[in-house]
């Protein structure tokens, strides 16, 4: 038996992390796992369960293999853990915190995945980036910039196994459109 991976897509600041810890534990109650990435980020930033890891330390698990996935972006390095596999061999969901930039890659991997694209106006964006006050404006600027060019790409593409989920409102309205996705999913499995 072989679980799903659910690949959750959407630029940095559009709301994945708050989503998954929205939604956790019914995710749990749908036999859903969710990975804890690997990051180049220094262990005290905030907002996301993640594992920072120093720059170094990050290529010595990757030459090791350690990842199932990684990629390089907004200057950091993310890698998702090869354990997924086995969960998702003993028949588990796995839902990962994905990059747009690496979607081709990670279907070529997983091409039954479940990919959930999370979007938001650009203003809206620009104001959470800014209230979470993790970034520099410079590096805010980035983002933005790097948000309308990767989802013009990934929706003209015109993919129909896309689902896109605006969380432009309310954040509960959009756990619940995740998991009424998720669930119409299994039922078409
Ligand atoms: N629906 C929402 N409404 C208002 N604020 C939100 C919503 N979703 C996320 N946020 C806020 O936006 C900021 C970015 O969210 P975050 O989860 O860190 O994004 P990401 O993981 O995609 O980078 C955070 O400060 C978070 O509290
Ligand atoms: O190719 P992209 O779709 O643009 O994605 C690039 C990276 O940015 C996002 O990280 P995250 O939201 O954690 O950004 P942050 O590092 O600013 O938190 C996303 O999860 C990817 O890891």
């Amino acid at each position: 038996m072989s679980g799903r991976l659910i690949y959750l897509i959407g630029p940095s600041g559009s709301g994945k992390d708050s989503l998954l810890d929205a939604a956790r534990t019914r995710l749990a109650e749908r036999g859903c796992r969710i990975v804890r990435r690997v990051i180049t980020r220094s262990a005290e930033a905030v907002g996301e369960a993640a594992l920072g890891v120093s720059t170094q330390q990050f290529a010595e698990m990757e030459a090791q293999g350690a990842f199932a996935l990684s990629w390089h972006a907004n200057g950091l390095s993310y890698g998702i853990p090869r354990e997924i596999d086995d969960w998702l061999a003993a028949g588990d969901d796995v839902l990962v915190n994905g990059s747009r930039g690496h979607l081709q890659n990670a279907r070529a991997r997983y091409p039954q995945m479940l990919v959930v694209l999370l979007t938001v106006d650009q203003a809206v964006l620009c104001e959470r980036l800014l209230a979470r006050g993790r970034e520099s404006v410079a590096e805010i600027d980035a983002r933005l910039a790097r948000n309308a060019r990767f989802n013009k790409r990934v929706l003209a593409d015109n993919d129909p196994a896309l689902h896109v989920l605006d969380n432009s409102g309310a954040l509960e309205n959009t756990v619940e459109r995740l998991l009424a996705c998720i669930d119409e999913q299994s039922a078409c499995a």
